[in-house]
């Protein structure tokens, strides 16, 4: 067994809340967002965990979400990675719309696939493909080390980018990882052994 690495989908955001497309744009945290993320920290802290090192990406959702839990955990002042290719996945021309004027405009269908296939990106935005183009690299240059040395790594991110390194840490396949949802401020907590498998994985809902 080597290390654990703890993935932890933002808190509610301003536009989680209103139903908008979000993807690069960086609204904050609503106050039941600060909440989830704080709950987040509590959970772990539950679990017994301390952090090593924390990873997240350039967006004030994500990095506020990653400071709660730090807190939360009496670890405030943890060396934190912040780095795009954590982003979320890139909207595109989608990005500040409501998802239900997109419906009424080009059909929920339309719609659906932009959101959930794996590799048809919104207008001028990235697939979860794409995403996972950039996200994993970075996980394999960047973040594995970390838990293969036995530490204990957070990783505070977006939907579609922690969907996108789950999808290639469970190994599942184009079809499978559709239907896969994070909901928001959940940890998800790995255990990798030694040759970076997955030995186990927690989700403290
Ligand atoms: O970027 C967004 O709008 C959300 O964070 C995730 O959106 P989705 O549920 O459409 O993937």
């Amino acid at each position: 067994m080597s290390g654990t690495l703890v993935l932890v989908r933002h808190g509610q955001s301003e536009w989680n809340l209103k139903n908008l497309f979000t993807g690069w744009r960086d609204p904050d945290l609503t106050e039941q967002g600060h909440a989830e993320a704080k709950e987040a920290g509590e959970k772990l802290k539950a679990k017994g965990l301390k952090f090593d090192i924390a990873f997240t990406s350039v967006l004030t959702r994500a990095q506020k979400t990653c400071q709660h839990i730090l807190d939360g955990l009496g670890q405030s002042e943890l060396e934190t990675i912040r780095d795009q290719a954590l982003n979320e996945r890139d909207y595109g021309d989608l990005s500040g719309l409501n998802k239900d004027d997109a419906r009424a405009k080009w059909g929920e269908e339309q719609v659906h696939v932009w959101r959930r296939s794996y590799d048809v990106p919104p207008p001028g935005g990235e697939s979860l493909k794409d995403t996972g183009a950039r996200v994993w690299p970075y996980y394999i240059h960047d973040i594995q080390k970390h838990v293969l040395a036995g530490k204990t790594v957070l990783v505070a991110a977006h939907g579609n980018s922690l969907r996108a390194l789950i999808m290639a840490l469970d190994g599942l396949t184009s079809e499978e990882i559709l239907k896969l949802e994070l909901g928001t401020g959940i940890p998800v907590v790995y255990r990798l052994n030694a040759d970076s498998t997955v030995a186990s994985k927690d989700v403290l809902g």
